[in-house]
């Protein structure tokens, strides 16, 4: 039988998951958002079955509901679906990227019906709306799930199996952990991007011609400084011990370093950079586990129209599946990088034999 599945805010995340699951017949998608254009954009898209503007008649017919809003609308709306009589017991789902104050909420729910598991996919990106949905968003992705306390786990496995369609990888967490362990990799890491852009815009001040010469480093490493600022604030507000941690560890890192410069510990700086390098070099190595293998490939390509495509052509005449494609490099006139991203190591070496027989310039990396 049909599941009858209500997203509401169907924004980059709650959007991707409604193209997601809307590509199974199995399930019946009605969408909720204030925004009436995306609303229209995703009925247009058929993204969903069916649009609703009422959070109770939409609710009263779910099996599922996700709440695909930013947190503090999210918990909101728990407050809401508490108040509503269901006839059945419903999953209730989020996507919030902060754990806790999610799972605080849902485990003083009285109504019986609502079964809360916490949600977050680990993929997005630093564009919004639902126009930057897409339905293979969470393919190979992390998806962290974080049951309230007296969820039962038979709806655990509705929910995982209603999942399936995003293609991701399911793990279940304690919301303080995930929030610490999000903080680490994620919230944190968005600070800082933004801190160091606004350095540099300080900097310009007296040195105007800086925006050129940031190339490739500074824009890999701040690009999630795009992200939308509103999202972001609500997100290290719901975190902000955690961020207030970090940023302690942060300032303690700064002054080992600014120490290591002014002893010119030159011996000391290698070991710390390399201990880094090493570390960075591993995330995608895992051979096993929940975090899937990603094997990278460095391609030297010109700067001309096509190019990307003739590296992509080649690959996929040899049924390669390309998992991630990013260009880290391109200045005008001269050569950029192309990063490619395989699933296997099979996949990495045959791609470097095709492309070097090509006369492509390439380096690899696991
Ligand atoms: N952006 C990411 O990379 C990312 C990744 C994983 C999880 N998340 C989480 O996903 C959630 C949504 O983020 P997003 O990036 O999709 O944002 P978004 O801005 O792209 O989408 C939010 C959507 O919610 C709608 N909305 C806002 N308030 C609403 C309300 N009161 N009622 C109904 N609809 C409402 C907006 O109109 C919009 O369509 C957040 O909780 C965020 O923490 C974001
Ligand atoms: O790729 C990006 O731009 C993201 O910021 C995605 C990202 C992340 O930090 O990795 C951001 C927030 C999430 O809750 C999950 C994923």
């Amino acid at each position: 039988m049909k599941k009858t599945v209500v997203i509401i805010g169907l924004g980059l995340i709650g959007g991707s998951l409604a193209k997601s699951l809307h590509e199974s017949k199995d399930n019946y998608i009605i969408g909720c958002d204030v925004n009436q254009h995306t609303l229209e954009f995703a009925l247009m898209n058929e993204m969903i079955d069916e649009s609703s503007s009422s959070l109770a008649e939409a609710a009263k017919n779910a099996d599922i509901i996700i709440l695909g809003t930013p947190i503090t609308e999210t918990i909101d709306y728990m407050t809401q679906l508490e108040q509503i009589s269901f006839d059945h017991d419903v999953i209730v789902t989020d996507v919030s990227s902060v754990k806790k104050p999610v799972i605080d909420k849902a485990n003083t729910l009285t109504n019986q019906h609502i079964q809360f598991i916490g949600g977050h996919p680990m993929a997005g990106s630093h564009k919004r709306g639902v126009t930057a949905a897409k339905g293979h968003l969470f393919e190979n992705a992390i998806y962290v799930l974080s049951p309230a306390t007296n969820c039962p786990a038979t709806a655990v496995d509705t929910l995982e199996e209603l999942l399936q369609n995003t293609n991701s990888h399911m793990i279940t967490l304690k919301a303080t952990e995930h929030d610490e362990m999000t903080g680490v990799v994620s919230h944190f890491p968005h600070l800082i991007a933004s801190a160091l852009v606004q350095q540099a815009k300080k900097w310009e001040e007296t040195h105007e011609f800086i925006p050129k010469l940031a190339a490739g480093g500074f824009r890999d490493v701040t690009r999630i400084a795009s992200s939308n600022p509103e999202l972001w604030q609500d997100i290290f507000y719901h975190n902000k011990q955690k961020m207030v941690r970090m940023i302690d560890d942060w300032t303690h890192e700064m002054t080992a370093l600014k120490q290591m410069l002014q002893n010119d510990g030159r011996t000391e700086l290698t070991d710390y950079l390399k201990q880094a390098k090493d570390y960075r070099d591993g995330l995608g190595a895992k051979k096993k586990g929940a975090i899937p293998s990603f094997y990278d490939l460095y391609v030297d390509i010109r700067d001309q129209t096509g190019a990307i495509a003739s590296v992509a052509n080649l690959l996929a005449e040899e049924e390669i599946s390309i998992t991630n494609i990013r260009i880290l490099e391109i200045r005008e006139g001269i050569t950029g990088v192309l990063r490619l991203s395989v699933s296997t190591k099979n996949e990495q070496l045959k791609s470097q034999r095709i492309l070097q027989q090509y006369g492509y310039e390439l380096m690899l990396e696991e």
